[in-house]
């Protein structure tokens, strides 16, 4: 059986500027773990999207991801299968890994018009924030969704067995 067509959302890095240019403008770019998808998730991403005329998400490989440390197990989900779950989500356009501990270079090759992240993050004290600024683009933090994480949720899990 064929995959859903939104898979072609998922691109190799290699690919992902090509696909970005034919993105309607402006393109909406964010990153992150996103290892188990939770409400605060869906929130932000659907108001990411509305910010422009498509949503980016770039996600941290495993080998990132676990630079991170969020934890000794975590990501609990692969690259792969997180790339799968956000590409499901209609508010996302495109989505994309990267292997460094920070997006900044791709947010210089992707050159995004507007880079956004939950409001736990301060925009201003993020350096990929400089990088969008220098060509004209903005950064933007979105409110965030109280009680919500996945650290809280895979504790609660752990704690319910
Ligand atoms: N409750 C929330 N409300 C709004 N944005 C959120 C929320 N939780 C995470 N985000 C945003 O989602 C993106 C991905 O974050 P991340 O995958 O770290 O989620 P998380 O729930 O914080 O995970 P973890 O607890 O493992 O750090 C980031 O831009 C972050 O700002
Ligand atoms: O899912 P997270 O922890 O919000 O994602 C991280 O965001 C960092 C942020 O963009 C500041 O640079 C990033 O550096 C990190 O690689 C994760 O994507």
């Amino acid at each position: 059986m064929s995959k859903p067509v939104f898979f072609d959302k998922i691109v190799a890095r290699e690919e992902a500027p090509a696909r970005v240019a034919a993105l309607a403008r402006p393109v909406v770019f964010t990153n992150g773990v996103f290892d188990v998808l939770h409400r605060g998730h869906a929130t932000y991403l659907a108001r990411a999207r509305e910010l422009g005329g498509s949503l980016v998400l770039a996600l941290n490989t495993d080998a990132s991801a676990r630079r991170l440390g969020k934890g000794p197990d975590r990501p609990l989900n692969n690259e792969e299968d997180r790339a799968v779950l956000m590409a499901a989500l209609e508010s996302v356009s495109l989505v994309t890994w990267f292997d460094e501990n920070t997006p900044l270079e791709l947010i210089a090759e992707l050159k995004p018009d507007i880079l956004v992240k939950g409001g736990d993050y301060d925009m201003e004290k993020l350096a990929e924030t400089a990088v969008v600024k220098a060509y004209g683009g903005q950064a933007l933090a979105i409110p965030f969704v109280e009680g919500y994480s996945t650290t809280a949720l895979v504790k609660k899990i752990r704690s319910a067995n």
